[in-house]
């Protein structure tokens, strides 16, 4: 047997691996009583062992200071969520004033439509990946709508050639340019949740400016996950969750990053409430909305100090790691092992039983590989779920596993990939 096929091999990698300890950070589930195969941070990172901690400091400061807490104690709720800006621009490329955190996702995909999707009769298109994550498509749908288009005639979905599988760069810098003189914007993903691709963001964004329309991108899979630059590519806005691979949990607090050109510009409307004031005026409540420069003004309502509380656990983590170079790095190495993996147990079984449909080039995927099965799909991901192999099931037959270099290790990988072996002798 080829050494790299051996548990010896997954443990030799493990034990060379620069970031090992961070594993003991977080809360791995138990299967019957040993750590399982969590594979599933691309839908709900893991909790780091800290976030008990961060919540009941915040839950003790509400106890004693109650509504002193906004302005007194060792770390004011007012400003407690600038201290996560520095980890979270450093994550998505931006300066520190292009983002903030606030509302969920799709609350935010809406907000940030109200200033970058202002269609006219002559511009109106958005154009998006086709299959999309669906609350990103009713959000695209119900926004043409509200401006009185049809959907049908004002969205232009990309979809793969006939026999691929997914987006060539070319084709979607074409379609921009075939719709460039009725394009308003341009709304893509930075990975898509089905297939696992990364798409050429800065070449995505460039194309629009050319064809006057806006670049913006729905990062939930894409931070946290691959180095993203949204400064230097020119992005004209950005929002993404923080439950998948920036470990803030269930329903965690999402964020936003809108470029600095933007922050002078008169013509963007937005919703306002009193949270996106001007802070050094805010407390006065005059009338008259007056922005906070930054994306700071984008944000409407009080902190959910709470939420912050538990994403400021594993930004502490993700700071000392040493940024995105590193876990990329990783990363990198933690999925081509299961795609070799993977391929292997195919050349055992003497077809491909299971079928990557993730792109096979590094640069055009980030954790995830989605899985297509070629023989009782279901059958299969229930068996790895009943021996503690998490990850999980996309109609109608993908199943997606993504290693994060934070806390899953090769052994992982590798025991997962022999449960997909066990799985198929069954
Ligand atoms: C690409 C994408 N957009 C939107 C969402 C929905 O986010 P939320 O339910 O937090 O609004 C998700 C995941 O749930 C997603 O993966
Ligand atoms: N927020 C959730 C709540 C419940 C179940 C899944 C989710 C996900 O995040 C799914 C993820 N967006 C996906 O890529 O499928």
């Amino acid at each position: 047997m080829n050494y790299q096929n051996s548990l010896a091999f997954a443990l030799e990698q493990d034990a060379l691996d620069p970031l090992k300890n961070f594993r003991s950070r977080f809360l791995i589930p138990q299967h019957h009583g040993v750590d399982a195969v969590y594979l599933c941070g691309n839908s709900l990172g893991l909790q780091p062992a800290s976030a008990g901690k961060y919540l009941a400091d915040q839950l003790s400061n509400w106890q004693n200071l109650a509504v002193e807490g906004w302005f007194q104690g060792d770390d004011p709720w007012l400003n407690y969520h600038k201290q996560l800006l520095p980890s979270i621009a450093s994550i998505v490329g931006a300066q520190e004033s292009e983002v903030t955190v606030m509302n969920s996702l799709t609350v935010n995909l809406h907000l940030l439509m109200v200033s970058f999707y202002k269609p006219n009769h002559k511009r109106f298109k958005i154009i998006m990946e086709g299959g999309a994550f669906p609350s990103d498509q009713y959000a695209m749908e119900s926004q043409t709508k509200f401006h009185g288009f049809d959907p049908k005639e004002a969205i232009v979905e990309i979809f793969p050639r006939e026999g691929e599988l997914t987006l060539r760069t070319e084709d979607i810098i074409q379609t921009i340019n075939e719709h460039a003189d009725e394009l308003a914007l341009v709304m893509f993903a930075g990975i898509n949740y089905y297939t696992g691709q990364l798409f050429d963001m800065e070449a995505i964004a460039a194309a629009a400016h050319k064809a006057g329309a806006y670049a913006g991108f729905d990062l939930a899979h894409a931070a946290g996950n691959v180095p993203l630059k949204l400064h230097d590519w020119g992005a004209d806005f950005a929002c993404w969750c923080s439950y998948k691979y920036m470990n803030s949990g269930p329903g965690g607090i999402s964020g936003i990053f809108v470029h600095e050109k933007h922050f002078n510009n008169p013509e963007l409307d937005r919703f306002a409430g009193w949270w996106g004031y001007r802070e050094d005026k805010r407390f006065l409540m005059a009338p008259g909305f007056d922005a906070a420069k930054g994306a700071g003004g984008w944000q409407v309502s009080t902190s959910p100090v709470l939420l912050l509380a538990l994403f400021k656990a594993s930004m502490a983590i993700f700071d000392d790691t040493g940024g995105m170079g590193i876990l990329r790095e990783k990363s990198v190495a933690l999925t081509g092992y299961m795609e070799f993996l993977i391929k292997e147990l195919n050349k055992r079984l003497g077809e491909d039983v299971f079928k990557i449909i993730t792109p096979a080039d590094p640069q055009k995927r980030g954790c995830q590989l989605s899985v297509v099965c070629k023989r009782d799909a279901k059958a299969i991901f229930q068996y790895l779920a009943d021996n503690g192999v998490i990850g999980d099931w996309r109609e109608p037959d993908v199943i997606r596993l993504s290693p994060v270099p934070l806390y899953n290790s090769f052994q992982d990988v590798y025991q997962a990939v022999q449960q997909m072996a066990a799985a198929i002798q069954q």
